[in-house]
């Protein structure tokens, strides 16, 4: 494969932006290569400023479960254009995409649109203090939340796969009040409240880890952290930035069957564009300005073509029940093709999935959190990425990752995909 263009336009991005990057995952430092420069995409692909196509399995890091350029999307875009790109001012599209979720998100009576996952978690976690009165807050560790500075204490994504424990810049004094815990260990949370639930304002958690690899949460566990808050009168936060909307309509918190005081939301909401978003019970969110004190403000938050996006693709999901089952048995698919090719060639690698978020792990010890999750061999994970790479397909560019599928992703994408992981698997390990 040729890879000139983006090779010379990443050299002159190193001249403009800090490693040459907007968001340091997909510098492609952890897999030890210079990024590809991408220029379209289209259904389960995207192609290269060399023209060089891939099959695609980051599709944004989530967003994109159409696929790339829905028709039906990219239409009401172009339709939303032509009225204008922002007012700052209420439109209907905003009443649109709200009224697409609180009618069909049991947990979600009222909701706030912002720009991004991390101003969702953030704005959430303030509501939540303002709430109970309360200045802790509990995370786990290899779960990620954004980058706001309370939240990047071994945190999962980026801050995990280049491996520092959280970022300078942080005062002392706000991390204070940020307690981390294990992943799915019922006891150590339960202990945790035991010793100070009158001080946690909050748990945040995703229900199915996406920042560590795919880490699915025990239904024993969400259990339990849907009974400590309630006990202690401290908020349930569920973080569904990456679940909601693409493990189900209603998220992960319909498969676990727990009810969240607060949602946080973006990517499969946004359609593409930049939407975060958080909502969740009435008498908390009433909280919110201007109905109540707690601040939360944005230019361009409820942007009309971001609301625009998001609707149609939330109202393609929310007609057609079917598709989740499509993206499950889909995925379902690559999952066996690959745990086939583990055993096949006798290697130490195991394989986390839940509907259509996938991770392979290059470790023969189950991944059930952030320990297990960071044995995994990252050099063999950069060796095969570069394999599938060069094959034609487009994986994350680190072990702590998840891989998406799209509606897009047919028998025919999965097959090439298997094909491609044999042949690579071939020279690995043969
Ligand atoms: C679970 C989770 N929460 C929060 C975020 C932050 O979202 P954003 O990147 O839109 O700020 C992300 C992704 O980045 C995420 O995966
Ligand atoms: N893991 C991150 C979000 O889900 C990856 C995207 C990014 O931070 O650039």
């Amino acid at each position: 494969m040729n890879h000139e263009n983006s090779r010379a336009m990443y050299e002159r991005a190193l001249t403009l932006m800090p490693g040459g990057v907007n968001s340091p995952v997909r510098s492609f430092s952890a897999v030890d290569r210079d990024p590809v420069f991408i220029q379209h995409g289209k259904g389960a692909t995207v192609t290269d400023v060399d023209g060089n196509t891939y099959l695609d399995y980051v599709l944004s890091w989530g967003p994109m479960i159409l696929g790339h350029s829905d028709p039906d999307v990219i239409r009401a875009l172009e339709k939303a254009l032509q009225n204008g790109t922002s007012f700052g001012a209420p439109t209907e599209a905003e009443n649109m995409l709200a009224s697409m979720i609180v009618d069909n998100v049991s947990s979600i009576e009222r909701i706030r649109m912002v720009n991004s996952g991390t101003e969702a978690v953030m704005t959430a976690l303030r509501l939540a203090r303002a709430f109970t009165g309360r200045s802790k807050i509990v995370k786990f560790s290899g779960n990620y939340h954004g980058h706001s500075d309370g939240l990047l204490v071994e945190a999962g994504s980026g801050i995990l796969t280049q491996g520092i424990p959280g970022s300078p810049g942080v005062p002392e004094s706000i991390v204070e009040n940020t307690i981390t815990a294990r992943y799915n260990d019922d006891e150590m949370i339960r202990q945790l409240f035991k010793e100070q639930g009158s001080e946690i304002a909050a748990v945040i958690a995703e229900p199915v880890a996406g920042n560590m690899g795919v880490v699915p949460m025990t239904m024993e566990f969400a259990q339990t952290l849907r009974e400590v808050t309630e006990e202690h009168d401290s908020l349930l936060i569920l973080d569904e930035v990456m679940t909601g909307f693409r493990l189900a309509f209603e998220g992960a918190q319909c498969l676990y069957n727990i009810k969240p005081d607060l949602t946080c939301y973006s990517k499969v909401i946004g359609g593409g564009l930049p939407v975060g978003a958080f909502g969740g019970r009435f008498d908390v969110m009433k909280l919110m300005a201007p109905k109540g004190p707690v601040y939360q403000a944005g230019t361009l938050s409820g942007n009309p073509l971001a609301m625009t996006a998001g609707y149609h693709t939330l109202e393609k999901l929310v007609s057609n029940p079917n598709i989740y089952q499509q993206l499950d048995r889909q995925t379902m698919k690559l999952e066996r093709g690959l745990r086939t090719l583990i055993e096949q060639y006798d290697v130490s690698a195991t394989v986390n999935r839940v509907g259509s978020m996938l991770s392979l792990f290059f470790t023969d010890q189950p991944v059930s959190d952030y320990e297990s999750a960071s044995k995994s061999d990252t050099d063999m994970y950069g060796k095969f990425f570069r394999g599938m790479l060069e094959k034609g397909i487009y994986l994350p560019s680190s072990q702590f990752e998840s891989w998406f599928l799209s509606v897009c992703h047919d028998d025919q994408v999965i097959d090439q995909t298997i094909e491609a992981a044999e042949s690579v698997f071939e020279t690995m390990f043969k």
